[in-house]
């Protein structure tokens, strides 16, 4: 049994139990657990309409739960009290599937928007951190002054993830970061990933349909389906799980190319 749940002591970033959520009379969230520790990269892989991108809105309080707990290091994040919640928004970041950065705002002033609703900063300092987060993914200072538009797809990505970094907050969420890359950007991208959440201590919790990104940068993986997860482990452990749809998810040509190219 994989569980997803860890053993009592273990430090713990985020915490979901008994997590209900539907729309009308179906439930797509049937009392899921989940636990992710502090410091770990865990992916999310589920089919598609298995409720991935509905749970990512349900932790970070975009989408009613009918039950259930969420803890962010350790606090309520479902208690409605606003003070509190706004405290917790400080303890992440998200980058959505498109990068949903603001069109009609340069790279910098996207960048600057949690820093202006969050902190009380001057302007130039917070001109001078949004080119610092924008040098950490890897953009040169001259993208500040761009607007989403005139940015490759890819670039986009590097932007969005810098607006999730604005706030130096210790867990990131991320939707699908490599969907719409070329291999290439994409790989570049997980690298990345990798390498902030190891330099900046990050836990990252991150839906992919990319085994590439699976194989090479998580260091557990959510099997989400039937309304729970069904099991969380290592590739490795995955791959020997007796549940068709893992079995197949990775043990099909697809992931089996993507385990080989790590071997
Ligand atoms: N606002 C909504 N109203 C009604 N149903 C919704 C709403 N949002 C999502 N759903 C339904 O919830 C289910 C799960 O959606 P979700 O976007 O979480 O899937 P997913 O696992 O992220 O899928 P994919 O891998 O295709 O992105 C789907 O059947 C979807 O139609």
């Amino acid at each position: 049994m994989l569980s997803p749940t860890l053993p009592d002591g273990e430090d713990v970033a985020l915490r979901i139990r008994g997590l209900v959520t539907g729309f009308g009379d179906q439930l797509l969230h049937k009392g899921l657990d989940l636990d992710v520790r502090r410091g770990e990269v865990l992916g999310l892989v589920g089919g598609s309409g298995s409720g991935k991108s509905v749970l990512l809105r349900a932790i970070i309080g975009l989408q009613p739960v009918r039950a259930g707990h969420v803890e962010i290091f350790g606090q309520n994040a479902l208690d409605p009290d606003p003070v509190l919640r706004r405290a917790l928004r400080r303890q992440w970041g998200v980058l959505f599937q498109d990068g949903a950065l603001f069109s009609g705002l340069t790279v910098s002033e996207n960048i600057q928007v949690p820093m202006r609703e969050y902190l009380r900063l001057p302007e130039s300092i917070m001109a001078a951190l949004s080119t610092a987060r924008l040098r950490q993914v890897g953009l040169p200072p001259d993208a500040c002054p761009k607007y989403p538009s005139e940015l490759s797809g890819g670039m986009r990505k590097r932007a969005g993830l810098a607006r999730a970094l604005a706030l130096d907050p210790p867990l990131l969420f991320l939707d699908e970061p490599t969907a719409g890359l070329d291999p290439i950007s994409a790989a570049a991208f997980d690298t990345l990933v990798r390498l902030l959440a190891d330099t900046l201590g990050l836990t990252l919790f991150l839906i992919t349909h990319d085994l590439d990104t699976l194989v090479s940068i998580c260091d557990r993986v959510a099997v989400l389906g039937e309304g729970r997860v069904l099991a969380c482990g290592t590739v490795d452990e995955l791959r020997r799980f007796n549940h068709p749809w893992v079995q197949q998810y990775f043990g099909g040509p697809r992931g089996r190319a993507a385990i080989g190219k790590q071997a």
